[in-house]
């Protein structure tokens, strides 16, 4: 195998190869553009005009992902697999991947679309480096543009594998996106209503990239991801890659759902109305308390059939402490 197919190991150990360019037998050519972050072109005469974008390590301890990505790439750069498609591989947070941790200092995830303008760090330092490689990527005229970004959520889930489907202005979320998921084992998607601050979010309403947030099951460390079954994901995205994807435009089951609200944690004095081990998918009835904050606010859930994911009251002030969302039609 190719060195570069190494990445991870290059990303864990911080690592600089020596060649930064290599060719498989087969003619399709790795480049190393920097720490956690590889482009791979197809061999001559064999691209088949997709710009995939495959992300994961956002939030370091999120390790399936990120172990998924490495298998992909190790098989390209072996050989066994012959890629049709144009690839970014990106390690999303590479020293909070080291530590196990979320983040180092703060939520990578929350600094995209300009927002580490506002903030310094090693977080701000790498989201705005996320964002110059994926716009360089996504940077080519006349080619479908698509984005995964990998992440496995903090509980457990009454759905395990789902995605947040970003939303920017006059664009129509897409049905056969929607179908690509289905095929991919994903189980329900929930459909934003406003711009967000996410990567996802970024290369969809900036990049017009078709793009995705997929939840995958629960964080766990590397080498402990038995239990997170990626069989489905993992064989369509080799189909992607080889650009031999059954056609399949069946949403059978896929459940929808949109956003309600987002909770928004103002104060130290936020407080989370639920038990700390309650599921993503959650009901909550009409009527219900769901949390409280400074000043006499109150987050009374008046929606029916009202669901909680991400419940979270640790977060920082001005950051999301949960979503509600709602079942929904396309
Ligand atoms: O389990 C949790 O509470 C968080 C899991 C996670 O990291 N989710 C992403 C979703 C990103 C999106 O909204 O598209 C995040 O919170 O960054
Ligand atoms: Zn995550």
């Amino acid at each position: 195998m190719l060195a570069l197919g190494k990445l991870l190991e290059l990303t864990l150990a911080g690592r600089e190869p020596t060649e930064k360019i290599q060719l498989t037998r087969e003619g399709a050519r790795l480049h190393w553009l920097g720490l956690g972050a590889l482009e791979v072109t197809p061999p001559v005469g064999a691209d088949c005009g997709l710009d995939l974008l495959l992300s994961a390590g956002i939030h370091g301890n999120e390790t399936a992902p990120i172990e998924l990505l490495d298998r992909l790439l190790q098989r390209i750069a072996s050989g066994q697999l012959i890629p049709q498609a144009r690839i970014l591989f990106l390690f999303g947070n590479p020293e909070a991947m080291r530590r196990g941790e979320r983040y180092i200092e703060q939520d990578i995830n929350r600094l995209f679309s300009g927002r580490h303008e506002q903030s310094s760090g090693p977080e701000a330092l790498r989201a705005n480096e996320l964002e110059r490689l994926a716009a360089a990527f996504f940077s080519k005229t006349g080619r479908a543009r698509l984005h995964y970004d990998l992440h496995t959520a903090i509980r457990a889930s009454k759905i395990e594998q789902f995605a947040l489907y970003p939303y920017a202005e006059g664009r129509k979320h897409s049905a056969s996106e929607l179908a690509r998921l289905r095929a991919a084992g994903i189980d329900a998607v929930l459909l934003q209503k406003k711009v967000g601050i996410t990567f996802s979010s970024y290369t969809y309403a900036h990049l017009d990239a078709e793009a995705f947030t997929l939840e995958l099951g629960k964080a766990r460390p590397f080498g402990q991801n038995q239990e997170v079954n990626l069989d489905l994901l993992e064989q369509r995205l080799q189909q992607l890659i080889e650009n031999n994807e059954p056609a399949d435009t069946r949403l059978d089951g896929l459940q929808l759902f949109s956003v309600a609200r987002e909770v928004i944690k103002h104060s130290d004095a936020f407080k989370l109305n639920l038990p700390s081990d309650v599921e993503n998918f959650s009901e909550l009835p009409v009527g219900y308390l769901l949390a409280e904050d400074i000043a006499g606010t109150r987050w009374l859930v008046e929606e029916q059939g009202a669901r909680i994911i991400f419940p979270n009251p640790k977060v920082k002030n001005g950051l999301r402490a949960g979503i509600l969302i709602v079942p929904t039609t396309l």
